[in-house]
Formats: C-alpha cells, structure tokens, sequence
C-alpha cells in the first residue's frame, strides 16, 4: 500500500514537473551542443591554420628518417653480409649530396674532377641530387671509375642492373621505346634498332642520302660568313635524321621536320614546366605535331605503296616488323633523341680539337685529299663503301674525340636487388653510374690523357683498348644489352661530315672557346668561326 502511495505521489509530482525538467535539459543540451559546435570550429580553424606545419613537419620527418636510414645503410649491410662492405668514398652533405662538386666538375671541360677530388679513384661512393619533376631525385649513389665494374654493370643490364629516367623524360620521349622499356620489350625494340642500323643498311641505304644531305648544309655556308659551329653541326644532325628516320628529303620539307625535331631536343634537356612559354611544353607540343606526321606517313604508306615514303628507317620498319602504330611512333622518336645531340656534338668536338691541334689537322686533310685523288673520285662524285673504310687516320681522329670530348660521360643504373661484386655489397634500388669519362680520362689507362692525341689509337699494344664493342677501357657507346645500336651510323655519319666540311672550307676562330658538360656536352660560346670558301669546292651535287 505504502509502496502505491510513493509511486502515486511520484507520478504525480513527475507530471507537474515534467514540463519545467524537459525545458532545463533542454536549454542544458543546447549550451552543449553550442559548446560542442564552438569546440569543432575551433579545433578545425586551428587544424586549418596549423596544416602547412603538419605538411612540412611530416615532410621533414620523412626526409630526416631517409637519411638516417642512409648513413645507417652502411652498418645494416656490413652486418647482415659478414664480409661484404658498401663500396668506399664518401656522403656528401645532407641534403644537398655532392651536387656542388658535381655541378662544378661538369659544368667544368673536366667532369672526372668530381671524383678525383672526393675519393678514392675505384669505386666511389657519393649522393647527388638533382632538382627534376620528382622534386628531389637521388640519381647517383654509387658511382664508379673502376672499368671492370663498369663493364659488369653492362653486361648485367636488365638482370641485376636497369637503366632509370625521370617520369619527365619517359613521358616525353614516350613509354614504348627502346630508351625507357625494360626488359622483354626492351630487348626486342633493342634488336629491330640494331637490325636498322646493320652495316649492310648503312652501306645500301645510308652511305648516299648522307652525302646529299651533307652537301646541301656545306651549300648552304657562305665564304667569310662568321658562323657558329655548334648550331651548324645540331642543324646537320637535325636533317641528317629527318632524312634517315623517316625518309624526307625534299629540303622544305627536312626543314619543317628539322624545326619540330630541334624543339623537341631542347625539351628533352630543360625543366619539365607544362606551361605554355617553356621548353618541355613546346617539345610536348613537337612531339604530338611529330607524331602526327608519323601517323600520316603510314596512312600513305598503307594505302600505296612501299616507296611513298622513301627510303628510311619508318619505311623499312613499317615493311619489316609488325609494330603496332604508337610504338612505331615512339621507337622513331626514341632514335631522333639518341642520336642527335651525340652525333651532333661529337663533329663539333673532332673540329674543335683538330682547331687546336694543326699537325692532326693537316694529316686528316691529306688522307681525304689524297683518297680523292687515288681513287680517282671526281668533284661532285661521291664515296662508295670502299672509300670509307680506307680512312685509318679519321677513325683515329673519330675514336680521340669520343675519348677526350665522349658525349655520354656516365650511364645511369638501378639495382634491380641486392648485389654482391667481389667484397662489395651495392643495395637493391641504389643508384649505380658508370663514369665513363673517368675512364677515358685515366692517367693510369691512357698515356698524356688531356692531350688530343689521334696517333696513339695507330700503336698496336692499343688495338684491343680501343676495341669500342667489348673494350672496358673505351666505352664511348656503351656496352651489353644497351650497347648504342646507332654506333656505325653515327661514325659514317662523323667521318662523311669531316670530308666535305675540311675539304671545303679554312677557318678562323673568332672568339675563345672551351667544352662545358652541364646541361649537356657543348662549347661555351657555340665555337664562332668566320670560313674561307676553298676554291676547287666538290660539293655540286652531280
Ligand atoms: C657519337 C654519337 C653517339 C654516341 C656517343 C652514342 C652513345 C650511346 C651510349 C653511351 C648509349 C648507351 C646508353 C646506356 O647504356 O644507357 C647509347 C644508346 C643508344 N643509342 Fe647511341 N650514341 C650515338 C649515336 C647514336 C645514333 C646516331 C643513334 C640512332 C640513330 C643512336 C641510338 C641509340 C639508341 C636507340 C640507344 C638506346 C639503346 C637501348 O637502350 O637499348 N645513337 N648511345
């Protein structure tokens, strides 16, 4: 009974306060939840204002952990390998690597300077970072001079070893060429180039279209015109590969091309900007009017007949192998970036270095002049085969110049997995650069090494030194699966321009000049000359 009253008096004392207690927890709610909404702005404005130092703070932990777990590489792998050791030399700064000795030493005529001032000559051991696309790339951990090494690292290509570019480059140069493929594709794409470029091509299809279009650049200098040689030479090679790649050798026709393939060069060396105005945005733009021509030739192509497009490389490709039409594309372009600016620079470099050296000079001449006139060729002839293999000393000159003035001063390696070579352990994905010039630049290898010394390729302990497909001690295009399939073409190419630019003109050099390597291989000041048009000129074309 008790217990019903409570509960009777409860219920009615709830009723009659029911409305006031509802409207307390009510009014009790709001503030909380105004004090709640209150809280999360708070706390977003200050995660808003806070995010930049979050960003770089967690930045800055990334960093500073990949670089403590750099400098404790050394100890990981010593232990975990017993014997095996890093390969000597040294860090550099944080951050920054090595990049202001290597920038020094390659925008210097001597790149080896970088190493023989930091290390031990044999394997080096040195960061370098590089401001590319991928903001800061490490492209060189593991460089070495040590031509043993070197040559295992090219012999192992695509095994323990594979070539590594920026993103940049590979969307430029595109992605199903034989520059940035791997593996299968690469080793296929590898074959068809050197397929292309067979001596017996070179002998049916190379050797006459060069002279032509060597002729029309030498037509086109005017004597006592003051020229840069440089732009001469990256012209040559321009409209050399117009010709070669895809077959055109109409002149207005090669100088569209020519246009489109030098802008298309520049970009391959500038900052990846894609903003109208700079260099990697007008190359992208050269390369999609490059293709469109491509695209446009096999249509012709296909709806006629083999000799609609002529006599180059796109021709031979589109009737010998089936690729499909994007990768025909790319392996044409991947051609024109490989061999322009190498060739290009090295007929630069063999003039310079002849400039200075007037007894080189004088026994090249003679052996042109003196081929000429044994074999009978009359003005406006042109060399057979024969012809040029009979140039012993231009070879010599050629090979010099690829040694002091080599264009391609290191390669560029990933380690697919962790290797060991003899008592060293390199880490998988450690940068690995062959140091080519280091090579061709020792004093230990090469007697005088700085001097330009064509004679010393004529002495026969030399001979297998200078074996340039298998020698480890010269190397100018590389060697195993990526061993230049250019090679041949680019020596006929080298030995045909120095014929008719010496047989036609002297020179003066007009202003001072020296070889710089950064961005790339050139002459400071373009090499300025003023030429003096030789009278009995041979270059008409019969
Ligand atoms: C003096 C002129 C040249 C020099 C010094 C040169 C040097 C080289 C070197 C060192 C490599 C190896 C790159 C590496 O291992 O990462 C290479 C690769 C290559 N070169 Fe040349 N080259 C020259 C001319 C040419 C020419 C005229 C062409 C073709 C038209 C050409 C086409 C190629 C191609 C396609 C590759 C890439 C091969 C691959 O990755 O499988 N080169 N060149």
């Amino acid at each position: 009974m008790f217990t019903s009253n409570i509960n009777a008096i409860y219920a009615a004392f709830s009723l009659l306060t029911f409305p006031t207690t509802s409207s307390l927890v009510a009014i009790l709610l709001t503030e909380r939840e105004r004090e709640r909404r209150l809280r999360k702005k708070k706390m977003t404005d200050n995660i808003r204002r806070a995010w930049p130092y979050i960003i770089s703070s967690l930045l800055l932990i990334v960093f500073l952990a990949k670089l403590i777990h750099n400098h404790n590489n050394k100890k990981k792998y010593c232990a975990r390998r017993g014997n095996s050791k890093l390969p000597p030399g040294r860090r550099g700064w944080p951050i920054v690597g090595d990049s202001i000795s290597w920038y020094n030493a390659v925008a210097s005529s001597h790149p080896p300077a970088f190493v023989e001032q930091q290390v031990e000559r044999y394997h080096s051991y040195v960061f370098i970072y590089t401001l590319s696309s991928e903001i800061f790339v490490q492209y060189g951990e593991f460089v070495s001079v040590d031509p043993a090494f070197n040559r295992f690292v090219m012999q192992n290509e695509g095994k323990l070893f594979q070539s590594s570019y920026p993103k940049s480059f590979r969307d430029l140069v595109g992605k199903n060429g034989v520059i940035t493929a791997q593996g299968d594709q690469q080793r296929k794409l590898h074959s068809i180039a050197s397929n292309m470029m067979r001596v017996d091509k070179l002998k049916f299809h190379f050797l006459q279209d060069i002279q032509i279009v060597m002729k029309q650049i030498i037509n086109n200098l005017h004597h006592n015109q003051v020229v840069l040689l440089q732009d001469v030479c990256r012209k040559a090679a321009i409209k050399l590969m117009v010709n070669q790649l895809l077959g055109i050798s109409s002149e207005s026709e090669v100088n569209g091309m020519a246009q489109l393939f030098s802008d298309f060069a520049d970009g391959c060396l500038s900052v990846p900007i894609k903003l109208p105005g700079f260099a990697y945005h007008k190359a992208m733009k050269a390369r999609d009017s490059i293709i469109s021509t491509i695209n446009t030739k096999i249509e012709i192509h296909r709806q006629k007949s083999s000799l609609a497009i002529g006599n180059g490389v796109l021709g031979r490709l589109l009737d010998e192998e089936s690729l499909p039409d994007d990768a025909v594309a790319d392996f044409i372009i991947n051609l024109l970036f490989a061999g322009n600016e190498t060739t290009a620079k090295t007929m630069l470099f063999a003039v310079y270095f002849l400039t200075r050296c007037p007894r080189a000079m004088k026994q090249l001449l003679d052996e042109q002049q003196s081929l000429r006139s044994e074999r009978g060729i009359i003005d406006g002839e042109m060399f057979n085969w024969q012809d040029y293999k009979a140039m012993p000393f231009t070879q010599c000159v050629i090979d010099e110049t690829l040694r002091l003035g080599g264009i391609a001063i290191w390669l560029m390696r990933e380690a697919k997995e962790e290797v060991v070579y003899q008592d060293y352990l390199i880490p998988k994905g450690s940068f690995v650069v062959p140091f080519l010039s280091a090579v061709h630049l020792n004093e230990n290898l090469y007697e005088d090494p700085l001097s330009f010394n064509p004679w010393r390729w004529m002495i026969p302990e030399n001979q297998e030194k200078r074996n340039w497909r298998s020698s480890p001690y010269f190397a100018p295009f590389g060697g195993g699966g990526r061993f230049c399939p250019g090679a041949e073409l680019a020596r006929l190419q080298i030995a045909l321009f120095l014929h008719y630019f010496l047989t036609t003109f002297r020179w003066r050099q007009v202003k001072e000049d020296h070889m710089s390597f950064f961005p790339s291989a050139r002459l400071v000041n373009g090499f300025q000359i003023q030429l003096t048009k030789l009278s009995n000129d041979h270059t008409n074309i019969n």
